[in-house]
């Protein structure tokens, strides 16, 4: 994991990640290039562009998961984590039941087979009330609905109780209702003084709850505030560049245009 490698710089004091000239991508082929600033620990971001523009591959570049091909991306060592991948990458055909899939935020504690303490339980109890999953404890995951599913997943990152939690596109084929429920945890995340990363499609949930915005298009478009970031011009200059964006190309090409509201 970048964060634990003794040979790397510190993560800045008042930052919770930092990107140095950061690529990364997939064997030889990068999915983003040349991405520098920092998240400061507390913050709320949204990381938004077109399809294909690097968001999945940034979050995994913050989680260890996937390391840089150049630069850096360093994760503050104090703080721990919480990662919630898209939907589409979970196995729910896995044979487990609400609970255990709620109580699995708690191995870092525990261990993956470790006993659950009563404290443990009352944890997840508490978990499940708060995002209206209660009575669904003994459900096996492959009978839930996608937004019941992806409660119980916002359960399991509750009882992490992690200080950066990161969610990619967690609001996709998801009801309005559940959404908004979804949202008010985020914001209660966020008001509590977590460091929150969310990759999001839809603008307007962005412009009405996320007060950060980094918009990538392989590269980074726009990082800042989100009425800053967010903007038609910027948008359509994040789609002429992903359309535009030749596969066989040199990976490490310098970024062409500035990029505006870094930190
Ligand atoms: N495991 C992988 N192996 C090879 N290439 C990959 C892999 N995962 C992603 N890519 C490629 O990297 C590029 C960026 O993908 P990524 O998933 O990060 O984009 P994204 O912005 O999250 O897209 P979307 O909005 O469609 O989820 C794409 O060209 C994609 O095909």
């Amino acid at each position: 994991m970048p964060r634990t490698d003794p040979k790397k710089p510190p993560c800045p004091a008042d930052a919770c990640i930092a990107f140095e000239d950061l690529t990364a991508g997939y064997g030889s082929h990068a999915a983003i290039h040349h991405l520098s600033g920092k998240l400061e620990r507390g913050t709320l971001t949204a990381v938004v562009g077109p399809n294909g523009s690097g968001k999945s591959t940034l979050v995994k570049c913050i989680t260890g998961l996937l390391a840089p091909m150049s630069g850096t991306c360093r994760v503050a060592t104090d703080a721990s984590l919480a990662y919630l991948p898209q939907q589409s990458e979970l196995d729910r055909s896995f044979p487990a039941r609400v609970v255990d899939l709620v109580a699995l935020g708690l191995w870092r504690e525990r261990g993956l087979l470790g006993r659950h303490r009563a404290e443990d339980r009352r944890a997840v109890a508490d978990a499940l009330r708060a995002v209206g999953l209660e009575g669904f404890e003994t459900r096996p995951i492959d009978s839930l609905s996608g937004g019941q599913l992806q409660r119980a997943l916002f359960a399991r990152v509750l009882v992490q109780d992690a200080d950066l939690i990161l969610l990619d596109e967690p609001f996709n084929a998801i009801d309005e209702k559940t959404i908004r429920d979804l949202i008010g945890l985020i914001l209660h995340w966020h008001g509590e003084g977590r460091t929150v990363v969310v990759v999001v499609h839809d603008l307007d949930l962005v412009r009405a709850h996320f007060p950060q915005a980094l918009l990538l298009a392989r590269r980074p478009i726009a990082w800042g505030s989100t009425a800053e970031v967010v903007t038609p011009d910027n948008m359509r200059r994040a789609r002429q560049f992903q359309e535009a964006w030749d596969e066989k190309a040199p990976w490490c090409e310098p970024s062409p245009a500035p990029v505006r509201g870094v930190a």
